[in-house]
């Protein structure tokens, strides 16, 4: 098994590397890709921690022999957001980095699950997803944003506001991976009840909390060492699922199209990536409005992505 991660120099991609050299399974080979010259070294420093995962730096030039037979490639590469910016003011930038990194995989890698990080996610999948489709190797199975950040953020605030260990919480968290596209799924959650008020107000902690950890950074970035486990976790299940365990996750991928062409919803993982779309279950009158209300976003925010890979 091979694991690339790209951007592994920076906030996330340090974390997630850390995190992977711990829990990958004996024998994967994690390859390090990012443009700062730090990358090789951050390889020999992983590569310290005895665990039969080996690692491998990879610099600027060397992308192609990161990614080269590669069967899950993790993408935390591009800019994070400052205080006062939205995700959306990401795509300048980032919609470059994406695909340029996806026109490698489509090269090197074309068959590996895919785990996009990089901002703006609602717009980014869909980025590489059309490259992929130009290319003639996209299969929506295997591509993902990954949402798993929203799902942790969900699970801690409720079991905070209800005294339950958060690690024995489940909150569905469906739609797109920004402000009101983030839409948890309160009612769902069982053994607890709230009032309409803690509805309003975890539902809104739960969008803002990315806009929670920019502040606090204060110019620093972003969430990176939360979105490190967050991602961990996600490529971790991804593993599994390629071992043939079927593992449910949330993530936004391009399902059956009811709600918009990319839409984070629960998911099996096995050997192919996405083994079976799961059904969102019943919403609450609150989450329907709320639903019906960010979908024209969502949709705008992937539209944007498909426009980018359309022009150039
Ligand atoms: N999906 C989520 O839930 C989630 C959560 C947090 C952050 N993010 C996003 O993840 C991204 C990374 O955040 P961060 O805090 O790690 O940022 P960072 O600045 O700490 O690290 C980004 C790294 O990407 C590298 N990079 C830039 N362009 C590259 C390219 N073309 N190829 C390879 N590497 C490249 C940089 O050199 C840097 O090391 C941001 O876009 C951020 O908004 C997403
Ligand atoms: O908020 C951000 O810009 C980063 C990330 O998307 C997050 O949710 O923490």
């Amino acid at each position: 098994m091979k694991v690339a991660v790209l951007g592994a120099a920076g906030g996330i991609g340090q974390a997630l590397s850390l995190l992977l050299k711990l829990d990958l399974p004996a024998g994967t080979d994690l390859a390090l890709y990012d443009l700062a010259p730090v990358t090789p070294g951050v390889a020999v420093d992983l590569s310290h921690i005895p665990t039969a995962v080996k690692v491998t730096g990879f610099g600027k030039e060397d992308l192609n022999k990161a990614l080269v037979g590669a069967d899950i490639v993790m993408i935390p590469a591009g800019m994070p957001r400052k205080p006062g910016m939205d995700r959306s003011d990401l795509f300048n930038i980032n919609a470059g980095v994406v695909k340029t990194l996806a026109e490698a995989i489509v090269q090197q890698c074309p068959k590996a699950l895919v785990g996009i990080i990089t901002n703006p996610v609602n717009t980014t999948v869909a980025i590489a997803a059309d490259v992929f489709k130009k290319a003639g190797t996209y299969d929506p199975r295997r591509l993902f944003g990954v949402t798993t950040l929203d799902v942790i953020r969900a699970e801690t605030f409720v079991g905070e506001l209800k005294g339950k260990n958060p690690t024995e919480v489940a909150v569905p968290v469906i739609g797109g991976h920004s402000g009101t596209t983030i839409l948890p799924l309160l009612s769902q959650v069982a053994g607890v009840s709230f009032t309409d008020e803690e509805v309003a107000s975890l539902t809104h902690r739960i969008q803002n909390a990315g806009t929670e950890v920019v502040e606090a950074k204060a110019g620093g970035g972003s969430a990176t060492l939360s979105m490190g486990q967050a991602a961990a976790r996600f490529c971790i299940s991804l593993i599994k699922g390629l071992q043939g365990e079927a593992v449910t996750e949330y993530a936004y991928v391009e399902g059956n199209g009811e709600h918009a062409r990319f839409f984070a919803q629960p998911i099996t993982l096995g050997k192919n990536g996405v083994e079976a779309l799961l059904p969102i279950g019943t919403l609450s009158a609150y989450e329907q409005k709320a639903m019906n209300d960010m979908l024209g976003t969502l949709k705008a925010d992937i539209t944007l992505g498909e426009e980018f890979v359309k022009n150039n």
